[in-house]
């Protein structure tokens, strides 16, 4: 089966990483538009519904657009921005979310691609929510980092003049658009408390949260937390559960991949963690995710063009 696959925003940032994971599969017949009519409303409107696939990697409101132009029931969408990863109809793209993630993305017409963050917190605290482990009205923080691409072609230009940041904290105000999107589909009551910063390298990100489990009760344990999470990601080509036994976590861990590492560290003693995940932005944190999510819709084999 050949499916017809048009990626709008082809030429940003995302994008060009999506058409590096599909280029040279033969079951994937690539629709493209020249610089000249990329932008085109025209052009874009046929391109969006000729394709049996579409996968947007465009600003929000392009993205919003977007939806609006297609007139078929038959054009499957992957969007990549965070305009509807918590809007009804749409399903939420993080194949390892739910036991039943995947049959759901698998019969969706409409796909809501994770954020890079949420999808490094979600992979740590849903599981244990979903296990009773963290109470589901615990206030969680989550403190993350990621490489400067994160930002798509401004952020990459604004990186590339003299003296960047070597690292630079942000959405100080609490009010990241990434807040809403992991407290829905944690199932957690209140937001988290979320702590951003950027880095000076292109790619790749740690993200961590936090817990004091001597403040919980029953107090759950070190080895508990790490069993419900090796089970959770048991089979998955994607996510694993690293070793304990690291004495540091580099941003470079995944970078350049689509592979997820999550760990539990701890103090048994105090019954203090840190849960702590690995991913690039630009890997499982978009185009990876958006490529395992096309594989699943189109019935393709789930790793196809995956950077494992
Ligand atoms: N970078 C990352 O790590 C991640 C990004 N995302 C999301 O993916 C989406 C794309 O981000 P990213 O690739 O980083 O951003 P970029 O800015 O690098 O790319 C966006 C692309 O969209 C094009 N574009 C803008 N408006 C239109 C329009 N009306 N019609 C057609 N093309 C348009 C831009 O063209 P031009 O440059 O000429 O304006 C550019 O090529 C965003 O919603 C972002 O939030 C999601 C997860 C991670
Ligand atoms: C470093 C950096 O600026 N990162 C981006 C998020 C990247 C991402 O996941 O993007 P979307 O939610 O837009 O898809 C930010 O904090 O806004």
């Amino acid at each position: 089966m050949t499916a017809t696959v048009f990626i709008d925003g082809a030429a940003g940032t995302t994008g060009l990483e999506i058409r590096e994971r599909l280029a040279g599969r033969p079951e994937i017949i690539l629709l493209t538009l020249d610089d000249s009519r990329r932008k085109d409303p025209a052009a874009r409107r046929e391109a969006l519904n000729d394709a049996d696939f579409v996968i947007l990697c465009l600003p929000d409101d392009a993205a919003r657009e977007a939806v609006s132009l297609i007139e078929n029931d038959r054009t499957r969408v992957i969007d990549a921005s965070t305009a509807h990863r918590t809007t009804e109809g749409w399903v939420y793209g993080m194949a390892e979310l739910e036991p039943a993630q995947p049959a759901l993305i698998a019969e969706a017409a409409r796909v809501a691609n994770p954020g890079c963050y949420p999808t490094g917190f979600l992979a740590l605290v849903r599981p244990l929510v979903r296990a009773g482990l963290i109470p589901h009205d615990w206030s969680v923080s989550v403190n993350a980092v990621s490489g400067f691409s994160g930002g798509g072609r401004s952020m990459i230009e604004e990186y590339q003049q003299p003296d960047p940041p070597a690292f630079r904290a942000y959405a100080m105000a609490l009010g990241h658009k990434h807040v809403a999107e992991m407290q829905r589909h944690a199932r957690l009551a209140v937001p988290p408390i979320f702590t951003p910063a950027v880095a000076n390298t292109y790619r790749g990100m740690v993200v961590e949260v936090p817990l004091p489990l001597h403040a919980m009760a029953p107090r759950p344990t070190l080895a508990a937390i790490e069993a419900a999470l090796q089970e959770a990601y048991r089979g998955s080509p994607v996510v694993r559960v690293g070793s304990a036994e690291a004495l540091t976590v580099s941003i470079e861990e995944n970078a350049g991949s689509d592979r997820l590492t999550v760990r539990v560290f701890g103090n048994a003693e105090t019954g203090q963690m840190r849960l702590v995940a690995t991913l690039d932005n630009l890997g499982k944190g978009a185009a990876g995710a958006a490529v395992q999510n096309l594989n699943i819709m189109a019935g393709f084999d789930p790793g196809a063009g995956l950077v494992l």
